[in-house]
């Protein structure tokens, strides 16, 4: 990250909001092994719909990135949307294993703004550098929670690990690192007003994420 750049200055001028994020109780009780099945699985099934949701939004990126991109940097985007077909794949595996009925899932109120936004950023008005800005974070948001619970002294549970290690591996750091390069580079010569448009639909990012974090630790009666 330089410093300078449109992705340093975000996290720096939005440093609480982005550490409420990325340190939400309900991860923090995968890391200490504390978890409830009951919300893990609330999760899962909110989670899986949402999904289904971004991979709209990410295809909605690519058809956006301006025809002259560099051939490398369409394919960090084609990777990811690649990448998604498996975990499509993969949750409708760990669903069986919790016994989960994906298609019975009734989507909660803030994932329902969450898709409402991405369907939002989806749209011809929005430009690619506000989408891929928001691209970025949305996954890094997870893979700076995920990293957390497989620290040494972490101690997620066994059943857990598939789940951190989706968006807590190596490979997905690298992953997010290439997409912030991206943004950096989109941005560099956008507008003013492209620029802000970036800096809120990043800072609505922060907010959402933060209430599906809320949405999954709520403790069930
Ligand atoms: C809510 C949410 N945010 C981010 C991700 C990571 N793609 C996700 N699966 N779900």
């Amino acid at each position: 990250m330089e410093a300078g750049s449109f992705t340093a200055d975000f996290l720096k001028q939005n440093h609480d909001l982005y550490s409420a994020a990325t340190n939400h109780s309900f991860i923090a009780s995968i890391r200490d092994g504390s978890i409830d099945a009951q919300n893990f699985k609330l999760w899962m099934e909110q989670d899986y719909h949402f999904v289904r949701e971004f991979v709209r939004f990410v295809a909605s990126v690519l058809v956006k990135m301006p025809r002259d991109s560099p051939e490398c940097d369409v394919d960090i985007i084609l990777g990811g949307i690649t990448a998604l077909e498996s975990e499509i794949t993969w949750f409708r595996k760990e669903a069986n294993f919790w016994q989960i009925f994906l298609e019975r899932v009734t989507l909660l109120q803030p994932n329902k703004d969450y898709c409402a936004f991405l369907k939002q950023l989806e749209g011809s008005d929005t430009p690619f550098t506000v989408a891929i800005s928001a691209f970025w974070l949305i996954e890094l948001v997870y893979c700076v929670s995920f990293m957390s619970c497989l620290e040494k002294d972490a101690k997620t549970p066994f059943e857990l690990i598939s789940t951190v290690k989706r968006w807590g591996s190596p490979e997905f750091h690298d992953y997010t690192l290439k997409l912030m390069k991206l943004v950096d580079k989109a941005l560099e010569n956008a507008s003013k007003d492209e620029q802000k448009q970036a800096h809120e639909a990043c800072v609505r990012v922060l907010e959402l994420e933060l209430k599906f974090w809320d949405m999954a630790g709520f403790v069930l009666g």
